[in-house]
C-alpha cells in the first residue's frame, strides 16, 4: 500500500542521484523564498493579518502547547489516514482552505486553476473561494476525481447568492461552505500601508462577471465599464447575516452546508440545531480580528458542541505534526492556508503539490514513529498539554 511517507524516500533517492529538491523543506524557508518571488503588495495581502497580528502568531504558537505521546509495540508499519467526509472517502483528512484571489499568487495569474490541478494530482480537496480570478466552472473542471467545495461569501442580494450556489451545484462542487466572519474586512495594516488591497483592483470578480443575476443588476457588460463592475461588487459583497438568515441559507441548497468561522460552542450548537451539516472552526488565520483566541484552543469545545457533526478546522497549520494534533483534538479534516499560497508562488501547481505532499508525509511518518496506525487511534488522550 502506498503511504504518504514515501515522499521522503523519493526525496532521498533523488538526492542520492545528485538532484536536490528545488523546494524548501520547512515553513520558514518556504515563506522566505515565496516572499522573494511575490510582488510586495501580493505578499502583504497573503502574509498579513489584522492589527499587529498577535492572533495570527498565536494560532501558530497554540500548537506548541500540545505534545503527542509516543506509543510503542503499536505496529504502525502501515497507516490508513483515509476519512469519510459528506459521503466521499478522502485519502487523507487534509484540504486546502479557501483563499480569495489566490490566482494572483501564481506567476501566470491563474493560481485558482493551478490549485485545482494540485487537488487533482494529490487527492487533497480544494475549497474554492467566491473570489476567484477564473470562474468556478473552470476551476471545478480541473478537479479530476478529487472532490471540491465552494466557499460562499454571501452577497446582500439574495438572488445573487442563490445564483452562485446554483452554479456551484451544477459545476459539481460537493458542499457549500458559507464564511460568516468576513462580510467586512478587518483592520489590516499591511494592506493599508501598500494601499493595494487586491480585491479593489477587480482581480476577484470572475464569478460575478459570469453571473446572470450580477449582470442583470449591472445592466451592461462589465468590459464596458470595469470600474462600475467593481463598485457594484463592493456594494453587494458582504451581508452581515443573523440567525434569522440561517433557515434561508439552509433552504438554498441540497448540498451539505458548512458554516465557517465558528469559534464559540453556543454558536456551534445553534448552527447544528439550525440544520447545518458541518461546522468549520477557524478564525480566518487572524486576518479578521486581532486579540482573539487561537482557533486550536477553541477546537475541543466546538467538537463537543458539534455532537457528532463533522468539524473542519484551520488557522495556524504549518506542518504535518500540526495536522496530527488538530485531528487528535477532534477535527474531522484540517485545512492548509498560507503554506499552499506560498507553494503556488514558488512553483505553481507543482509547488502546491510539494507543500501538500510534505505535510502529508510528515503527518504519516509521525503516526508511524509514534504508533498511531489509524485516525481512530488519535484521541485527546494521545496528547499531553505542555
Ligand atoms: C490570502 C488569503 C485569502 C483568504 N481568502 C479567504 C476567502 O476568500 N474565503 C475564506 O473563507 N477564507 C479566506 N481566507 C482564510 C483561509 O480560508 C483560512 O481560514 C486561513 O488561511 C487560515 O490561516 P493560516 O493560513 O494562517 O493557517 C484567506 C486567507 C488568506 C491567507
Ligand atoms: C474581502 C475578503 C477578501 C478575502 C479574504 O477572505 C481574506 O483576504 O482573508
Amino acid at each position: 500500500m502506498a503511504q504518504f511517507g514515501d515522499y521522503q524516500n523519493e526525496i532521498y533517492l533523488a538526492g542520492l542521484g545528485g538532484v536536490q529538491s528545488k523546494y524548501p523543506m520547512t515553513f520558514d524557508e518556504l515563506e522566505t523564498r515565496a516572499a522573494q518571488a511575490m510582488p510586495p503588495s501580493v505578499l502583504s495581502y497573503v502574509a498579513g493579518g489584522a492589527g499587529d497580528e498577535r492572533t495570527q502568531r498565536a494560532n501558530v504558537a497554540a500548537f506548541d502547547r500540545w505534545g503527542l505521546y509516543p506509543r510503542m509495540f503499536a505496529g504502525a508499519a502501515e497507516r490508513d489516514l483515509s476519512v469519510e467526509v459528506f459521503g466521499d472517502r478522502w485519502a487523507a483528512p487534509l484540504f486546502m482552505a479557501p483563499i480569495g484571489v489566490i490566482g494572483i499568487c501564481a506567476q501566470d495569474g491563474h493560481g485558482d486553476l493551478a490549485t485545482a490541478d494540485a487537488a487533482a494530482a494529490t487527492g487533497v480537496p480544494m475549497v474554492a473561494s467566491t473570489l476567484t480570478v477564473d470562474p468556478m466552472e473552470q476551476v471545478a473542471a480541473r478537479f479530476g476525481e478529487t472532490p471540491g467545495f465552494f466557499q460562499l461569501y454571501t452577497p446582500t442580494d439574495r438572488e445573487l447568492a442563490e445564483s452562485l450556489v446554483r452554479r456551484a451545484e451544477a459545476a459539481g462542487f460537493k458542499a457549500i461552505v458559507v464564511t460568516l466572519d468576513t462580510w467586512v474586512t478587518g483592520w489590516r495594516p499591511r494592506d493599508l500601508a501598500t494601499g493595494n488591497f487586491p480585491q479593489l483592483r477587480g482581480n476577484c470578480l470572475a464569478n460575478y462577471r459570469t453571473d446572470p443575476v450580477f449582470l442583470d443588476r449591472l445592466g451592461r457588460r462589465p468590459e464596458e465599464d470595469p470600474a462600475a463592475a467593481v463598485r457594484l461588487w463592493a456594494q453587494l459583497f458582504g451581508n452581515p447575516l443573523t440567525w434569522e438568515d440561517l433557515p434561508w441559507l439552509r433552504s438554498i441548497t441540497k448540498l451539505p452546508l458548512v458554516v465557517k468561522g465558528i469559534c464559540h460552542p453556543d454558536d456551534a450548537r445553534r448552527a447544528r440545531d439550525g440544520g447545518v451539516d458541518g461546522l468549520y472552526c477557524s478564525n480566518h488565520g487572524g486576518r479578521q480580528a486581532n486579540g482573539g483566541i487561537p482557533a486550536l484552543d477553541v477546537l475541543p469545545d466546538i467538537v463537543d458542541a458539534a455532537d457528532g457533526l463533522p468539524v473542519l478546522f484551520d488557522s495556524g497549520v504549518r506542518s504535518g505534526s500540526d495536522v496530527v494534533k488538530a485531528l487528535a483534538l477532534g477535527a474531522t479534516a484540517v485545512g492548509v492556508g498560507r503554506p499552499y499560497a506560498y507553494g503556488l508562488a514558488l512553483g505553481g501547481a507543482d509547488g502546491v503539490v510539494h507543500v501538500l505532499r510534505s505535510i502529508l508525509a510528515e503527518a504519516d511518518l509521525l503516526m508511524a514513529v509514534d504508533g498511531y496506525p489509524t485516525l481512530a487511534d488519535l484521541t485527546r488522550d494521545s496528547l499531553r498539554a505542555l
